[in-house]
């Protein structure tokens, strides 16, 4: 292994989030639509004498790049599974794009990306099931992000069902810049039994046909988020109100909230509003990644 590795660790959305049953150990299972967008963290890897991690990019700030980063956790998670399947230690330079504790999986993506690079480095089989159920003990969404492509999650995110199609949208995400952590929502939460996803339409191709689909769904999370950032429930209103906007909605535990468009042109459009308006946000347009 001489050369350079890299592994893109692209932001995940979650379209509609139910919250069906609080369970004993704390945890909440929940039902999800997720998809990733073409916006990403990017992991890159050389072969060195022992495990190090550099963080760079406009999110690096704050990062703690030592062993209690979620990349140097998870190398460490497959290194102790799969003793000696990766032979040579390896320097790590995370180039950080997304920000932190933001509701679109930024640390999991990461932790998903060291999984993959070490993987595809690996001298004896490392089946995907195994995989998973290591990537499930880094964090919940981690093994969706191990995936990284359009998917149905259950139980506590653990359970994954892929999407065979899906339609070609384009994503709007703004985060006002105020990290959320995702225990404070749902300790907010105030009921822990929400109705299921509805079933969704088969065969699925059409951005209006989702739109149609998502509009009987929620996220049971958003309301608790608002009440800590009531900004959240103005971004949504103003994604809301963009010509074009199939569904404007919070992601994940927050605080990004996404606009979805059926048109490339007017999630740029509205993207470039929304910088003109609020240049100290973080703002992205960007493809979601279909199969
Ligand atoms: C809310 C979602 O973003 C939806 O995709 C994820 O389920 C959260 O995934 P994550 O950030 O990887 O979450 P973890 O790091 O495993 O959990 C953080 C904290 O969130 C709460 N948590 C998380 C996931 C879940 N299904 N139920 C929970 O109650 C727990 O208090 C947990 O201690
Ligand atoms: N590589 C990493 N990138 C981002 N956060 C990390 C990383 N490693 C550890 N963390 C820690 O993980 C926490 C969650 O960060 P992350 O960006 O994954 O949150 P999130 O986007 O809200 O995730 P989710 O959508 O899964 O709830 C942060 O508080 C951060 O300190």
């Amino acid at each position: 292994m001489s050369q350079t590795h890299f592994q893109a660790a692209p932001a995940k959305i979650n379209l509609a989030l139910h919250i069906t049953r609080r369970r004993e150990d704390g945890y909440h299972d929940l039902e999800s639509l997720i998809v990733f967008a073409d916006v990403a963290d990017e992991l890159e890897a050389v072969p060195a004498p022992g495990d190090s991690l550099t963080i760079t990019g406009p999110f690096a700030r704050g990062l703690s790049s030592g062993e209690t980063n979620l990349v140097l956790r998870a190398v460490a998670a497959f290194r102790a599974r799969w003793p000696g399947a990766v032979d040579t230690g390896l320097a790590l330079t995370l180039h950080k794009s997304l920000p932190v504790a933001a509701g679109i999986g930024g640390g999991s993506a990461d932790a998903a990306a060291a999984l993959r690079l070490m993987a595809g480095l690996s001298r004896q089989p490392t089946p995907i099931a195994e995989l998973s159920a290591l990537a499930a003990q880094l964090g919940a969404d981690v093994p969706a992000c191990l995936l990284s492509r359009p998917l149905v999650a259950r139980g506590i995110g653990e359970i994954l069902a892929p999407l065979p199609e899906f339609p070609l949208c384009h994503i709007v995400l703004v985060n006002p810049m105020v990290p959320l952590a995702t225990a404070d929502v749902f300790r907010r939460l105030r009921a822990h039994d929400n109705y299921p996803l509805p079933a969704l339409p088969t065969p699925l191709t059409r951005p209006a046909q989702l739109g149609i689909w998502l509009a009987e769904t929620r996220n049971d999370l958003e309301p608790p988020a608002i009440k800590l950032v009531p900004l959240i429930g103005d971004l949504v209103q103003r994604l809301r109100a963009a010509p074009g906007c199939i569904l404007a909605r919070m992601s994940g535990s927050g605080a990004t909230v996404f606009g979805l468009f059926g048109s490339s042109t007017q999630a740029h459009q509205a993207a470039s509003d929304l910088r003109q308006a609020s240049p100290d946000h973080w703002v992205a347009a960007a493809p979601l990644i279909v199969p």
